[in-house]
């Protein structure tokens, strides 16, 4: 494939720059459901196992038919085709990106065979150790970022699916009280480590690893070849390393995209071979969507292309995730890493450096509680913050709860979900001044003059939001979710020309931290410049100490 357009070099781009002066910065989404008693059915769009609500936002048929234009000339289809088609589009890396491929029928592509040798062995294992005859009841997953990101969220989201006899504890940072916590739980022979790496190098989970191994040893653990295997593209290494059982993978999945590799062998573990296909299924299920539906109804793409008119013509610098499910509160870390990993990027495929914005800060919390810490800024701060809100219509909670417990059960559902859609709701109404000064204040200062006090109890309204809409938080939807927001993702960096699959913003730090860790012995400053060598003196001596 031929470099696609880079979306400034299209005359659509200059248009729609234009279009944002004359039309896009007065849009109201107030007025725009006042003209069109259609917007909701108009603007929420069905995918697998979704809906998506897209009609509280700034946008209309007038820019969106530009957007489409946009997303033509940048070649937004043939993009998406030759990364479904294994091209290798991450070009830095000469590499295809085939995280399809782990989803897709073993007869659809030309890895189909290996993938699906390689599921069948890392499945049945997952059978294996999950059977109780296997004696094991905690598993340790030590791996970070992408190969830990993606399974303790997808873990903790399928919490009601997971055998009820086992506990997955999952342990990433390079900070001793990660894994420290974790160790004091067990006992070695009813534990098993996993060690994830794609790479096999990363500081982090290799000093994780030799910890737990110590610690194993030292509590009497016999047969570390079985209560130690690794996941990785780098069989080598884990087999110097010292560990026998391998479950190899490809370098044409990335890393954040990994989960659906043998990476996710505690999503399989957790909650068995069925259901983990179930999850793929629902990926694959989305990956056909992706693939197959036109650009004007495929919800990935209208995401996509949302992403960017908010980030380069209405300026917005973030996005804030908000799932209204308990089970989903990993997924805006996780979301992070996909979406700022893969677009945090400033330079073109070229190398070219951009003129223009790309991934927008990704945060977020799990509804309700967010409402109590930073909803106070979205809705009266400074800056408009798009929100998207993701709902559940089902709970499930496994073990079917009875009598007066359901009921209540029940009662906080609905609560939840009057929750969700009170909050889309006051972004986008707001309140005038007129209106709070209408209403009694019961709390405001009885000797405040009332004007004065109105302004500060109004809100703006017409914030943007999307609300997304699962029937119930299964592994089949799950995957549906996740692999949306991977195309999502992919839109918006075929958009902006950037190579969404490399990341070289990680190296400098990790390079920086290997020279800086060997001073730590001897307190060497030698050459440092003055803050780090002043951190490093404080850090170091102990005369510091409180204790
Ligand atoms: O799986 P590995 O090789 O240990 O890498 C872990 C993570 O580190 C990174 O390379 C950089 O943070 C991520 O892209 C990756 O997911």
């Amino acid at each position: 494939m031929s470099l696609p357009l880079r979306c400034d070099a299209s005359p659509v781009w200059a248009a729609l720059q234009t279009h944002y002066r004359n039309h896009g910065a007065q849009f109201d989404v107030r007025q725009a459901f006042a003209n069109d008693e259609q917007r909701f059915a108009r603007w929420s769009f069905k995918a697998p196992e979704l809906l998506a609500d897209l009609s509280k936002n700034r946008i209309d048929d007038a820019t969106l038919e530009l957007l489409l234009a946009l997303a033509r000339d940048c070649g937004l289809e043939a993009q998406r085709e030759a990364m479904f088609t294994g091209e290798p589009i991450n070009l830095t890396e000469g590499r295809a990106v085939l995280h399809t491929a782990l989803r897709a029928p073993a007869q659809a592509s030309p890895v189909g065979a290996e993938v699906a040798a390689s599921l069948q062995r890392m499945l049945a294992y997952a059978d294996a150790l999950r059977d109780p005859s296997s004696g094991i009841t905690d598993v340790v997953h030590i791996g970070i970022g992408g190969s830990d990101l993606g399974p303790a969220m997808a873990v903790q989201a399928l919490q009601p699916f997971v055998a009820p006899h086992l506990r997955l504890h999952f342990v990433s940072n390079v900070d001793g009280h990660d894994l420290f916590a974790v160790l004091r739980q067990l006992r070695p022979h009813s534990t098993q480590f996993v060690i994830a790496s794609k790479t096999f190098t990363t500081q982090e989970t290799l000093a994780n690893a030799l910890a737990a191994r110590a610690w194993f040893v030292q509590r009497g653990g016999s047969d570390v070849a079985r209560h130690f295997v690794a996941t990785t593209s780098n069989v080598a290494a884990a087999a110097e390393f010292g560990i026998s059982t391998t479950f190899g993978f490809w370098d044409w999945v990335g890393g954040r995209y990994s989960l659906w590799s043998v990476i996710g062998l505690p999503i399989a573990i957790a909650i068995g071979a069925q259901r983990f296909e179930e999850l793929l299924a629902g990926a694959r299920a989305m990956d056909e969507h992706f693939r197959r539906t036109p650009l004007r109804h495929n919800l990935p793409v209208l995401l996509g292309l949302l992403d960017v008119w908010y980030r380069n013509f209405h300026g917005y610098t973030s996005r804030s995730v908000a799932p209204y499910h308990q089970g989903l509160r990993r997924l805006p870390a996780y979301l992070q890493q996909l979406e700022m990993e893969s677009n945090g990027k400033r330079v073109d495929r070229e190398g070219h450096e951009l003129s223009y914005a790309t991934s927008p800060v990704v945060w977020g919390e799990a509804g309700t509680n967010g409402q109590h810490a930073y909803f106070q800024m979205l809705h009266q701060g400074t800056d408009v913050i798009p929100v998207e809100f993701i709902a559940v219509r089902q709970p499930y909670y496994g073990d079917a709860p009875q009598g007066e417990l359901r009921q209540r059960l029940d009662d906080q559902h609905r609560k939840l979900l009057a929750n969700c859609l009170a909050q889309s709701q006051a972004l986008m109404q707001g309140k005038s001044t007129a209106q709070a000064r209408g209403e009694a204040a019961p709390t405001a200062s009885p000797t405040l003059d009332p004007d004065v006090l109105a302004r500060h109890r109004s809100f703006p309204g017409n914030r943007p939001s999307t609300t997304l809409v699962l029937d119930q938080l299964t592994p089949r939807a799950l995957g549906a979710l996740i692999a949306m927001y991977e195309h999502r993702v992919f839109v918006s960096g075929a958009l902006w020309g950037i190579n969404s699959f490399d990341q070289w913003g990680v190296e400098l730090g990790k390079a920086l931290c290997n020279s800086l860790l060997p001073r730590f012995g001897s307190v060497d400053v030698a050459g440092l410049d003055a803050s780090t060598a002043g951190l490093m003196r404080y850090l170091l001596d102990s005369s510091h100490s409180q204790a």
